[in-house]
């Protein structure tokens, strides 16, 4: 893992946007995308540049199961709000949480994944190390799929709801093999409530119990942290 240590998130923020470029000018047309309040600096930084992604296609990770796409909590919201509306994409897949059939979900976002193979992923960092919605224990076998999300997330994503009870309770995320499969990785984490996760997946063993730690096993991943996310590690 090439790890970069920043100041702080708006440093980071650049930091992002800087790596979607190399990777935009070397060909990248197809990008993996997360939520969460971490890459929000790299997305204001991609909404700034003069970056084209009209003929681009992106690929969501995750989306809450119940919520319509026009819900303020919604993923699709989220990724319309800080990004597409200002740069849009050719196509821009988000797992659709409003399909009760999970089976036909997970089948129809593996088929996209599939065929849109990921150039550059960007990812967040849970507190507990999930990366995605894949919570410690997720089989990395598993491409999409369904799955129920442990308390910690619910009480870490309580505060964009109004309360806990309003958080659901599932999920569709891609897999940990999935986001293997992409060329290119980022992750970033900004905070010291990142430290613990980050230090497991940088100086821990490749376990389930930190999905993140797989990442250890993919070639070519940059990891962006702050000071407080960086402050556990032993190397600093
Ligand atoms: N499913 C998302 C993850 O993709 C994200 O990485 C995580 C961290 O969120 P934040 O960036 O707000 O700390 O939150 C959610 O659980």
């Amino acid at each position: 893992m090439n790890v970069i240590v920043v100041k702080d998130r708006q440093e980071g923020g650049q930091r992002g946007y800087q790596i979607f470029q190399a990777a935009y000018d070397k060909g990248a047309t197809v990008f993996g995308l997360a939520t969460g309040s971490t890459p929000v600096t790299t997305y204001d930084a991609i909404v700034a540049s003069d970056l084209d992604f009209s003929q681009m296609t992106s690929i969501n990770l995750d989306e809450y199961v119940g919520l319509a796409p026009d819900h303020e909590q919604s993923y699709h919201y989220f990724m319309q709000h800080h990004l597409f509306n200002k740069k849009p994409f050719a196509h821009s897949y988000v797992p659709n949480g409003l399909n009760a059939d999970a089976e036909d979900e997970m089948a129809r976002y593996n088929q996209i994944i599939a065929d849109n193979p990921i150039d550059l992923q960007i990812l967040g960092l849970g507190q507990n190390g999930h990366i995605g919605f894949n919570e410690p224990g997720t089989d990395p076998k598993l491409g999409t799929h369904k799955v129920e999300l442990t308390e910690s997330t619910i009480q870490a994503n309580a505060r964009f709801f109004d309360n806990a009870d309003e958080v659901p309770r599932y999920a569709y995320s891609m897999g940990i093999a999935s986001i293997m499969k992409s060329h290119q990785i980022l992750l970033e984490a900004f905070g010291e409530e990142k430290a613990d996760a980050v230090k497991a997946m940088i100086e821990g063993p490749v376990t389930p119990d930190l999905p993140a730690s797989y990442l250890q096993d993919h070639g070519n991943v940059t990891v962006i942290l702050d000071e407080g996310s960086a402050s556990k590690l032993s190397f600093k």
